[in-house]
C-alpha cells in the first residue's frame, strides 16, 4: 500500500503508567516497551483499551508513572508526534472534519508544516496510487462508512508515521471491506498496534497484551495468549452473570 518503509522507531515505553478518574483505576501501573512490527491489545468491554489508547496518543496524561513514543512526551511533543504516531479511529466521523477529501488528506500534511502547495501535491500522489484520483474534489459527505474509513486510512499514510495505532479496525464495515481493508493493512511497513475485543484479527500477530481491570493479564505470541482468552471468554459467556444485575 504504502511503499516508502518510515524510518526505524524505537517504540513506545510504558512507565509505571497509570491511569485514575477521581480516585477510580482505569490502568493500573503499567511498565512494558512495544518495539514488536505487529501488537495487539485484547481484552473485554471496559478492560481499559481505549484508555491505553488515549493515553499513547496523548489524548489523557497519566496520572502515575510517564508514556514515550519514540522518545516524545505524547500529551506535550503534538507536532512531532504526527511523524511518530497515527491513529485510526472506530469511527472515520470522529476524525474526518474537511468538507472534501482533498482537504482532508491534506490537512495532517500542513499540520506537519508542509506547505499548501506541497500539502495539495502529496494528496494527489497518494489518492492516484490507489487508484481513486476521481476522489479527491468529492464532498467526503458523499462517500459509504467503508470509503470513509479508507480515507482516514490514507490521510494517515501520507503523514507516514512510524506506528499505527488502529481501535477496532472492522467495526461497522462489511465483510469485502474488512478483507481489503486486513490485505492492505497486512501490507504496511509501519509497526501497527491494534486494540480490539476480537481476536481473530490478531492472528499471526508477533505479540498480544490481554487486558483486564486495567491490568496486562496475559503477555506474549499471538497464538498461546488468544487460546487463553478464547477459553476464558467461553468459559464467561457460559455463565449467567448478567442475571445478577439489580431488578
Ligand atoms: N473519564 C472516565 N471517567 C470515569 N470512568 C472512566 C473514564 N474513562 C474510562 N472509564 C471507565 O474505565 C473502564 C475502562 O474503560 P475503557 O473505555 O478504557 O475500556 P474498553 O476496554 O475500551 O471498553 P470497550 O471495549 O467497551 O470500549 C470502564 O469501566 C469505563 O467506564
Amino acid at each position: 500500500m504504502n511503499t516508502t518503509a518510515p524510518a526505524a522507531s524505537p517504540g513506545i515505553a510504558l512507565m509505571n503508567a497509570g491511569y485514575s478518574v477521581d480516585g477510580r483505576v482505569i490502568l493500573s501501573e503499567l511498565s512494558t516497551t512495544l518495539v514488536e512490527q505487529r501488537i495487539g491489545i485484547l481484552g473485554r468491554n471496559g478492560s481499559g483499551k481505549t484508555s491505553l489508547l488515549r493515553l499513547i496518543a496523548g489524548l489523557i496524561a497519566p496520572t502515575t508513572g510517564a508514556v514515550t513514543v519514540d522518545g516524545l512526551r505524547p500529551e506535550k511533543d503534538r507536532r512531532e508526534m504526527l511523524s511518530a504516531l497515527g491513529i485510526l479511529f472506530q469511527n472515520p466521523d470522529h476524525q474526518i472534519i474537511f468538507p472534501t477529501v482533498e482537504e482532508e488528506l491534506a490537512f495532517g500534511l500542513r499540520q506537519q508544516g508542509r506547505s499548501a502547495a506541497e500539502a495539495q501535491a502529496a494528496a494527489l500522489a497518494a489518492l492516484a496510487q490507489h487508484g481513486r484520483s476521481h476522489w479527491a474534489k468529492a464532498s467526503v459527505a458523499t462517500l459509504s462508512q467503508g470509503q470513509r474509513h479508507f480515507l482516514c486510512l490514507l490521510s494517515i499514510l501520507v503523514m507516514e508515521p512510524r506506528t499505527i495505532l488502529l481501535d477496532e479496525p472492522f467495526t461497522a464495515l462489511d465483510l469485502p471491506t474488512q478483507i481489503r481493508l486486513t490485505r492492505q493493512l497486512a501490507a504496511l511497513p509501519q509497526r501497527l498496534i491494534t486494540i480490539t475485543h476480537d481476536p481473530a484479527l490478531l492472528a499471526g500477530y508477533d505479540r498480544v497484551i490481554w487486558l483486564e481491570n486495567g491490568r496486562i493479564l496475559r503477555d506474549g505470541p499471538a497464538k498461546p495468549v488468544i487460546a487463553e482468552y478464547k477459553s476464558d471468554m467461553t468459559r464467561l459467556g457460559a455463565s449467567d452473570a448478567d442475571a445478577d444485575l439489580p431488578r
